[in-house]
């Protein structure tokens, strides 16, 4: 008999009362005073508050019509106990990975009443945690009155079936939370469908795993033929099941595919004007939406939740000497960022790749930055996007230890440290941006006639100034030009 003393308790998190009852409660008040307190509520304030209250209607949701999704979504998490099998590193980042774990949960809207993690070589491939131990959560599962155990982890459709039988009540792994909070928070169309994509190619693998067992829980399912005790659905019900989700695949592939036209259009009409475009990227919560609205005045959704944004939101803005460039914020990463969820964000995640300049965010006041960096480095590889020039923005400098800071910047020269709260570094990290920006590749010296103001201005926007003067003749200029400006201005060249 194991009890559940044998585990371990992730310190931060033993403490259950620090999770009052109110699932509300789970929710800080949203910081709105970025990046201007005395404005009028921002689109990002209403968007806010418009997605405080959908949470709360959530689980009413009924405008699904296919009863896999329907299963799927009555996943909705209430009160968990999270799992973890730490096989390598540290304590310390056995907890910062339970305590990640617990945002996530929050984040979904569930109340965390406990958090246990197991040391084992590697995680059991019948029950992922040790078979002696299982019987020691299922006591604790009693004890807390939880109705979902999540694993920290990704877990085989028997594993969690094995999970599910001995512990008699639900158990999701980190992909599906992930899922579930991308589920929640996907706005456009195009997020929504992507993240659709994601959670029909996870379900497909495991229809036996959720289908078997969850269908005695949802109370629906019975009268809906499943019968009284059964095992849950037959064969047939899963192959029909399987050619429902591929139907729907296939057409969510096909919607996709033109959303991803309309961005292509936009992103050729840019590269055709050569508008320098400079992609906010980093660790979901780092601040890359407040370091958005802080560098460009956008009034972009800043909450103090994992991925609050999914959908990328573009800015135009200029350069101190007129120069036009674009800046876009983006989804933020994770560890273990669910590989179905890279795949069905890859037209999102092109724009981190094929920028000029990836500012890389980091939440300098996280335990743990440099895991931060890795994990998202690794997304930058799987998304081809290494070739892109990087600066390392620390974010949260007003939060954070100045010894973190200064290991920061020593193990990343190409890094600047501001906070998008104080406004501290910004004008450098600007200052910065606007010099790493790709320069107009030609050199020119023309006289443009005071009729052609507008390619003076085209100039101003595009190009680059060495030098400008009012002669009698027209306007004097010098610098550098992009090929397309060059040959607009091919008559006037001296
Ligand atoms: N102390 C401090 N908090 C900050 C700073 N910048 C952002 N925050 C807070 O960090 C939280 C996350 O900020 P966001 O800008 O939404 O972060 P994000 O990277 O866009 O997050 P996702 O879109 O969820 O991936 C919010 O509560 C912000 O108020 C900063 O410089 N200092
Ligand atoms: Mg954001």
């Amino acid at each position: 008999m194991t009890n559940a003393s044998d585990f371990t308790l992730a310190p931060e998190l033993a403490e259950t009362s620090d999770w009052e009852d109110d699932a509300e409660s789970g929710y800080d008040e949203p910081d709105l005073s970025l990046p201007d307190p005395e404005e009028e509520p921002t689109v990002g304030a209403m968007e806010l508050a418009e997605r405080h209250q959908l949470r709360r209607v959530a689980s009413l949701r009924t405008e699904l019509e296919d009863i896999t999704e329907v299963e799927y979504r009555q996943l909705r998490l209430e009160k968990v106990v999270l799992v973890g099998v730490w096989t390598q590193g540290t304590t310390e980042d056995a907890e910062n990975s339970m305590a990640e774990l617990a945002l996530l949960a929050e984040t979904a809207g569930s109340e965390v009443l406990e958090a246990i993690y197991q040391r084992r070589q590697t995680p059991d491939p019948a029950t992922y945690v040790g078979r002696g131990k299982v019987e020691g959560i299922a006591e604790i599962v009693q004890a807390t009155g939880a109705d979902t155990v999540i694993c920290d982890g990704e877990l085989a459709p028997s594993q969690l079936r094995n999970l599910e039988d001995k512990l008699k009540v639900k158990v999701v792994d980190r992909t599906a939370l992930i899922l579930d909070i991308f589920a929640q928070h996907a706005r456009s169309g195009e997020a929504q469908a992507q993240t659709e994509l994601a959670q029909l190619n996870y379900m497909k693998q495991r229809l036996r795993g959720w289908g078997g067992n969850l269908s005695r829980q949802a109370g629906g399912r019975v009268a809906g033929g499943a019968g009284i005790g059964s095992r849950g659905p037959g064969e047939t019900k899963i192959e029909n099941d399987r050619r429902r989700i591929n139907t729907k695949i296939a057409k969510l592939r096909r919607d996709l595919k033109e959303m991803k036209g309309t961005r292509d259009t936009k992103r050729q009409e840019r590269q055709r004007h050569q508008i320098p475009a400079v992609a906010i990227a980093g660790y979901t919560n780092a601040g890359k939406s407040s370091l958005l609205n802080r560098l460009t005045g956008a009034g972009v959704l800043v909450e103090d939740a994992l991925f609050a944004t999914l959908d990328p939101t573009t800015r135009r803005t200029t350069t101190a000497d007129g120069r036009v460039y674009t800046m876009s914020d983006t989804v933020g990463f994770v560890r273990h960022l669910p590989h179905q969820l890279v795949e069905a964000f890859r037209s999102t995640l092109e724009e981190v790749a094929d920028a000029d300049l990836i500012l890389h965010v980091v939440d300098g006041s996280h335990p743990d930055p440099e895991g931060q960096i890795a994990a998202v480095r690794e997304v930058f590889a799987e998304i081809e996007a290494t070739g892109v020039p990087e600066i390392i923005v620390v974010n949260k400098a007003d939060a954070a230890d100045p010894l973190v800071l200064a290991r920061l910047q020593q193990r990343e020269p190409h890094c600047i440290v501001v906070s998008a709260k104080t406004g501290e570094g910004i004008a450098e990290a600007i200052a910065l941006v606007e010099s790493e920006l790709p320069r107009p590749s030609i050199e020119f010296d023309a006289l443009v006639p005071y009729a052609r103001g507008d390619l003076v201005n085209k100039i101003h926007q595009q190009g680059e100034i060495g030098s400008l003067e009012h002669t009698a003749d027209g306007t004097r200029v010098t610098g550098r030009a992009s090929e397309a400006l060059a040959g607009e201005l091919a008559d006037y060249l001296v």
